[in-house]
């Protein structure tokens, strides 16, 4: 991690986003996988799981016998928590839910908008460098509460086989309907086409490695996705109030997460700057994922010094973090400057990972800049919607010639006659 000026962090982005040979060497490997998905079915989930988890499957989808032994493997109070969390989470998706709307207008015309959920969803769920059970609720509580009836979650295994036992209960909990046992680009092929054992869905959503947010790119358009969440990132605005030791934990928790992980520091203080270096350094020896940790702060990890408040709220909007942190004075009152950002945490008692888990809003975040034009995870991301229209004769009467008139102006003359051939009755004679 290296203390850095706002002008050298700009500088220097474009340096250490993924090369481009790197993204054409995965890129080659995903459309490979996805062919071959595509030909050969379930038999490429089998060899590439092998290839890619050590896992030599039998079957893919887990077994009722399989989520009794996993339950066994859990502890009440693990089961306790992923309750209160749900609690949490539902509470807080419950207000997204839509509605159809319909009105009446005059002369016999409705209007309207009907929400209809998605039939299938598709949950990735990472399962590489650690398993994540909150990731499991996150993505299927509001597909559950907009109503879809077909939810099913892909994982991939351990190399003995089996489905982390926290993740297979998280399933449980959330009212998952069905658990595959495939990973990475192949997982997504699965997914957006169907194999002799997995569905075909009407959208794919949750974060992965480089390999299934390539492949979710791939298969958009064939299947809608959520968005392309890639690593980790936190970037925290910290001022003379912020404890050094709480922004240097902050920083390092995303950093665990992925050895491209961005954990970012922006401080208007050098002398407040270098603690939070030493503090860094300090509990990072102190943490089990340290490799993992090391990588990221040497990559991605950096502590900018602002010129002012102003210098570092334009930053963070240039940055648009997957979470932002706001350790200053009267952080709620600076919240009016944060244009783009996938979470925003106030305060200093309110540190990312009380997102992650517990709080209720959803930890499934645009990454990678992409809070400049996206949102959260959120119920409106399994439901869509269609236009309702209902005229009278009379109302299209009344409206005919002006239709008429644009259809003919297009030159789209069976446009206008069926418009014409109403306003004219021709049915209603013959049948008098
Ligand atoms: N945004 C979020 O909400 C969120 C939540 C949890 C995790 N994450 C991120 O998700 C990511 C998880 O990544 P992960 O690797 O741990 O798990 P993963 O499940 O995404 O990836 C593992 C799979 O990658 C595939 N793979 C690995 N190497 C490959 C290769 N050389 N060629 C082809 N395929 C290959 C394999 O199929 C393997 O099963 C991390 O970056 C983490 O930060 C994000
Ligand atoms: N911080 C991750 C999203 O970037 C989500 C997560 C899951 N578990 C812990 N954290
Ligand atoms: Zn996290």
């Amino acid at each position: 991690m290296k203390i850095i000026t706002a002008k050298q962090y700009l500088s220097e982005k474009e340096d250490y986003s993924t090369s481009q040979t790197m993204l054409e060497d995965i890129d080659e490997s995903v459309l490979e996988i996805i062919k071959q998905v595509k030909q050969y079915g379930d038999k490429a989930l089998f060899q590439y799981t092998k290839q890619f988890d050590g896992a030599d499957l039998t079957n893919l989808r887990v077994t009722d016998e399989e989520f009794k032994e996993a339950e066994k493997q859990v502890s009440d109070d693990f089961l306790s928590a992923l309750k209160q969390a749900k609690a949490n989470i539902t509470e807080f998706h419950q207000v997204q839910k839509e509605h159809s709307w319909f009105v009446n207008k005059e002369n016999g015309i409705m209007l309207g908008q009907k929400v209809t959920p998605l039939q299938k969803a598709g949950i990735y769920i990472p399962g590489g460098k650690a398993a994540y059970p909150s990731s499991v609720l996150m993505n299927a509580i509001p597909a559950k509460l907009a109503g879809v009836e077909n939810i099913i979650i892909t994982t991939p295994p351990l190399s003995d086989g089996t489905i982390n036992p926290h993740v297979l209960a998280a399933a449980r909990v959330a009212g998952a309907d069905a658990v595959y046992k495939v990973g990475g680009a192949q997982a997504i092929a699965a997914l957006a086409y169907g194999t002799e054992t997995i569905e075909k869905v009407s959208k794919i959503v949750g974060p992965g490695n480089a390999y299934v947010a390539r492949a979710k790119k791939w298969v958009f358009g064939d299947v809608a996705i959520d968005m392309i969440a890639g690593p980790s990132e936190i970037c925290i605005v910290a001022d003379e109030t912020a404890p050094p030791a709480y922004v240097a934990a902050d920083l390092l928790s995303q950093a665990e997460h992925d050895e491209s992980a961005k954990p970012i520091c922006i401080t208007m203080k050098s002398k407040l700057a270098e603690k939070i270096l030493l503090e860094v350094e300090k509990q990072t020896a102190e943490l089990e994922r340290k490799e993992i940790i090391q990588q990221s702060l040497k990559q991605n990890g950096r502590i900018i010094l602002a010129e002012n408040e102003s210098e570092a709220f334009e930053l963070v909007n240039e940055i648009a973090p997957e979470h932002l942190q706001l350790m200053i004075q009267n952080p709620s009152e600076k919240l009016h400057y944060v244009k783009n950002a996938g979470a925003v945490f106030l305060g200093n008692y309110s540190p990312e990972p009380l997102g992650d888990y517990f709080a209720g809003p959803n930890h499934t975040l645009p990454t990678s800049g992409t809070a400049k034009f996206s949102s959260p995870l959120g119920v409106y991301d399994f439901v869509k919607k269609s236009s309702i229209i209902s005229y009278s004769s009379e109302a299209l009467k009344e409206a005919s010639d002006t239709i008429i008139n644009l259809a003919n102006t297009e030159g789209l003359t069976a446009h206008a006659n069926s418009v014409q051939i109403r306003k004219e009755g021709s049915y209603e004679k013959l049948q008098d």
